[in-house]
């Protein structure tokens, strides 16, 4: 037993005879963690893998409907259990998932060479790869889902060229998401890049900094659009305002809508509410189609993430006068614009 802020936790040993964890479910997880940090994530990188897993979680945990279950009598999808990996042949042909393919294969050997259903271990892969993202949250872990024994319908991943009206009855649909907390899980495009909205572009950055769990992203996409990255006309796209920047029509609109601007320009430079705001509602995603009760929470396993390493700016070449105010109610923030020749983002190196 032990003493944690001050209450006694007791704890158990793990059959590894090395590690201890507050419940004996918990203590496979540390041989996935370890095997995942060096060969998956390149020792503990936040570069594509890690991004891809996290793109990966939202697209199996998203795929729930009582709305499509209710109009076609059809199975609606069981959420976070793993089907996008277990029905890879199926739902991976939905448009909306392009590309997941990619991580689904890559982290197929990771789960057969362990004892984790494959529920558990995306959306533990998901946390763990963000841990290595400078300025993320710690995010929880649980584990105990069940694993699908049926694909999800088609329909239920968002796609860029879906309307606010749209995307924000999807996500009240699956889980009970306000448009708050849609904006908050959006935090996760601060480390996100396209292979394929642009096809001619892959590893186009959605920031300026998507190895940095940072507001930019926020800042970024209110500055107003100049041009394409790489060819104009691609569905689901819209003009940024950078130079190897790409910026999707979907967080274009969501920073714009009266609904969701004040809320998305709230994450600007405020790096606390960034972390805590996505930490809760992904959360909420990661247990979608589950009762979390009944699963066991071993978010003790999850590393520290380290802090972040720049501040809140604005991209060289650019200034205030670029920001295309929308939240009705407050002022943007004054930022310092960084030094330098203007701003031209670097793609993320394919892995
Ligand atoms: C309105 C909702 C959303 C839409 C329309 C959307 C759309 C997209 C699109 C089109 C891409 C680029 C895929 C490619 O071409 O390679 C992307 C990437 C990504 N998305 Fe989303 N997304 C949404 C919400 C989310 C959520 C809720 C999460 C996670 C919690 C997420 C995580 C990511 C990540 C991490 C990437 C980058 C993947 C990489 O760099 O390889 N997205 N998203
Ligand atoms: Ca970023
Ligand atoms: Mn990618």
């Amino acid at each position: 037993a032990q003493v944690v802020n001050g209450a006694l936790t007791r704890r158990v040993t793990c059959p590894d005879g090395v590690n201890t964890a507050t419940d004996a479910a918990c203590c496979a997880l540390f041989a996935v963690r370890d095997d995942i940090q060096q060969n998956l994530f390149d020792g503990g990188e936040c570069g594509e893998d890690v991004h891809e897993s996290l793109r990966l979680t939202f697209h199996d945990a998203i795929g729930i409907s009582p709305l499509i279950a209710a109009s076609t009598g059809q199975f609606g999808g069981g959420g976070a259990d793993g089907s996008i990996a277990i029905f890879e042949d199926i739902e991976t042909n939905f448009h909306a998932n392009l590309g997941v393919d990619e991580i689904i294969d890559e982290q197929r050997p990771f789960i057969a060479r362990h004892n984790i259903s494959v529920a558990d271990f995306i959306q533990f892969a998901g946390a763990i790869g963000v841990s290595n993202c400078p300025g993320a949250p710690q995010l929880d872990v649980f584990v105990g889902r069940l694993d699908a024994t049926q694909p999800a319908p088609d329909k239920t991943v968002p796609e860029p060229f879906d309307t606010v009206d749209s995307i924000l009855a999807r996500f009240s649909d699956a889980g009970g998401f306000t448009p708050e907390e849609v904006v908050a899980l959006l935090v996760s495009h601060t480390i996100a890049a396209a292979d394929h909205v642009d096809p001619s572009i892959p590893g186009t950055p959605f920031d300026s900094t998507p190895e940095e769990f940072d507001t930019q992203f926020f800042i970024e996409t209110q500055l107003r659009g100049t041009l394409f990255p790489g060819t104009g006309g691609n569905q689901g796209e819209v003009e940024s305002p950078l130079r190897g920047e790409m910026r999707l029509q979907s967080d274009s609109e969501l920073a714009r809508d009266s609904r969701t601007a004040c809320e998305w320009q709230s994450f600007v430079n405020n790096q606390a509410k960034l972390q805590s705001a996505f930490k809760a509602a992904f959360r909420k995603m990661t247990v979608l189609g589950h009762d979390e009760s009944e699963l066991v929470d071993c978010s003790e396993l999850v590393p520290t993430p380290p802090p972040p390493s720049s501040s809140a700016h604005l991209p060289a070449g650019l200034t205030h006068n670029d920001i295309e105010q929308a939240c009705a109610f407050t002022p943007f923030p004054t930022l310092p614009t960084d030094a330098g020749p203007v701003t031209t983002v670097a793609p993320v190196p394919p892995s």
